[in-house]
């Protein structure tokens, strides 16, 4: 299956760790723009997926595409390096560097990817202002409450302008009003840059930010509209 129109897509994944297996024949698909909501019960394979789907691991068989290539044939070096470009994350905790203020992290992939530091800040500056931030940017992570920091991890991953945003339980560690409020400007944002995002989730409240729903279940995944 490789859906038409698609930005990225996966084919019968399947993954192990020793015996225990997390995937077993997961197939995914994502348009560009299209907010997606991974859902299921805990231990399903969802993070699994997520990680098979941003190149981070690899599976043990099947396949995964991203526009013209196909990620899981390239190298690590390769994998990696497509990661930084076209790739954005958001976990639930501990990703920002303790030692770099809110705008140096934000401004890192930026730095990374070959902007001048002046350029690069002035471009996390206005993503501290759209995230409603830019009043700590000179703050230190573990200076931030946990809604600060997300919405600064969230300017960070939104950045670079990826094509993809992968976000893995990105409200968990929040407070209602905080997650939700995290969640409308990550979608936000990511519809007015036209970015895919895979939202990997427990609580069916964040399903009602995504455009489609899928279940993972035993390593496989389900359409909710098939359900
Ligand atoms: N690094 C690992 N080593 C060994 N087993 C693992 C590892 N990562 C995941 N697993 C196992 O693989 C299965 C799927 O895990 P995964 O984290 O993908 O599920 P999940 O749906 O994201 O769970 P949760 O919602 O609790 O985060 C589980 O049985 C889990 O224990």
């Amino acid at each position: 299956m490789t859906p038409e129109g698609s930005l990225l897509s996966a084919e019968g994944l399947h993954k192990a760790y020793g015996a225990t297996p997390a995937l077993d024949g997961a197939d995914f698909s994502i348009h560009p723009g299209e907010v997606v909501a991974v859902m299921g019960p805990s231990g399903s394979g969802k993070s699994t997926l997520l990680h098979c789907l941003a190149g981070i691991i690899r599976p043990d068989s099947g396949s995964v595409r991203y526009g013209p290539h196909l990620l899981t044939e390239l190298s690590d070096a390769r994998r990696s390096a497509l990661r930084r470009t076209d790739f954005g994350f958001v976990f639930q905790f501990g990703q920002l560097v303790p030692e770099l203020t809110a705008l140096e992290n934000v401004a890192l992939p930026l730095r990374l990817n070959g902007a001048k530091r002046k350029e690069a800040e002035r471009q996390a500056g206005e993503w501290l202002a759209r995230l409603e931030v830019d009043t700590v940017a000179g703050q230190r992570p573990g200076e931030l409450s946990g809604g600060q920091g997300q919405r600064i991890a969230v300017a960070r991953a939104l950045a670079t302008r990826p094509r993809v945003i992968f976000a893995d339980e990105p409200t968990g560690a929040l407070d209602s009003l905080n997650g939700e409020r995290v969640l409308t400007l990550l979608t936000d944002a990511a519809r007015d840059t036209s970015a895919a995002v895979v939202l990997v989730t427990h609580e069916s409240r964040v399903a009602a930010y995504s455009d489609r729903e899928i279940v993972v279940r035993d390593g496989k995944v389900k359409d909710m509209l098939a359900l």
